[in-house]
């Protein structure tokens, strides 16, 4: 029987994609928008301080293009966390004005395919706990999208080796590493979470070496067999001072 492989899971996810609605925003009185950005400033501002106090992490960004204007991405040791930060993003002022646009859960995900260095078991290791809780960066651009791995006649992820498996996510990570600096990647692990296998979320300070770092990888054996794309976001970072100028109207 194929082997799975080990998964060593740390912070969850929320992907929280709003649409601001405008009409109202544009109707409401000048006290009332002032309230709704005083909502968000002060949730951002609890927010800041779990990160600080390394208990989670999020980003927010501005969507580029229709299918939302915002992107928060959420992480918190528990999906109860997760579910108080959406709740109460929806219970404040700001609430009022934002739309649901698109969800996505997951767990920020490494796997064991290589094996364990001197029979020390790698989730034992800081760096690996680094990964498995980041600080998110607040890099310029972010690019997110979902992604399964094909399970279609003789290009079956599922009927693989785990050493095959491994082999060809090796040959991925060396395209990978040629980004180091350019492109950062959390990988978030949503089997059993949400419509998708995984969630890819991608930061750099130039958008272009999105475009860069995915066509590479189109060619690794990885994607080109066996890798099934879900629809793409990409969004420029919305830094917490510049929100009321964001918001004029
Ligand atoms: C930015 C660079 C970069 C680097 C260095 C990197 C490295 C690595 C390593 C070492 C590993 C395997 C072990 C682990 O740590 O889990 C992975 C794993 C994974 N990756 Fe990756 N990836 C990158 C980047 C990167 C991108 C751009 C994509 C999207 C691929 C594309 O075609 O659009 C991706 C996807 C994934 C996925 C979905 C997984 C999990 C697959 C699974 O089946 O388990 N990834 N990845």
């Amino acid at each position: 029987m194929v082997e799975a492989v080990e998964t060593m899971d740390g912070w969850y996810s929320l992907h929280d994609l709003r649409t601001i609605d405008w009409t109202s925003w544009k109707l409401a009185s000048e006290a009332e928008r002032k309230e709704a950005i005083d909502s968000l400033d002060q949730l951002i501002a609890k927010w800041e301080e779990v990160e600080e106090a390394g208990n989670g992490s999020q980003v927010l960004h501005k969507v580029v293009g229709q299918k939302a204007d915002l992107i928060f991405m959420f992480l918190r040791p528990t999906m109860d966390e997760l579910s108080d930060m959406e709740t109460e993003l929806n219970k404040s002022k700001m609430g009022e004005f934002l739309l649901p646009a698109h969800s996505y859960v997951s767990v920020v995900e490494l796997s064991k395919y290589r094996p364990a260095k001197d029979g020390v078991d790698p989730e034992t290791l800081p760096e690996t706990q680094k990964r498995l809780k980041p600080i998110l960066p607040k890099w310029e651009h972010i690019c997110f999208y979902p992604m399964d791995r094909r399970r279609t006649g003789d290009e079956n992820w599922y009927t693989l080796e785990k050493d095959e498996r491994g082999k060809m996510l090796y040959e991925h990570s060396k395209t990978g590493r040629k980004y180091a600096g350019k492109v950062t990647q959390v990988i978030t692990g949503s089997i059993g979470l949400d419509d998708w296998e995984w969630g890819v979320t991608l930061f750099a300070h130039e958008p272009l070496q999105f475009k860069k770092i995915v066509y590479e990888m189109r060619f690794d054996e990885v994607s080109s067999r066996y890798g099934e794309f879900g629809e793409f976001f990409v969004g420029n970072l919305l830094p917490r001072e510049d929100i009321p100028n964001y918001l004029e109207v």
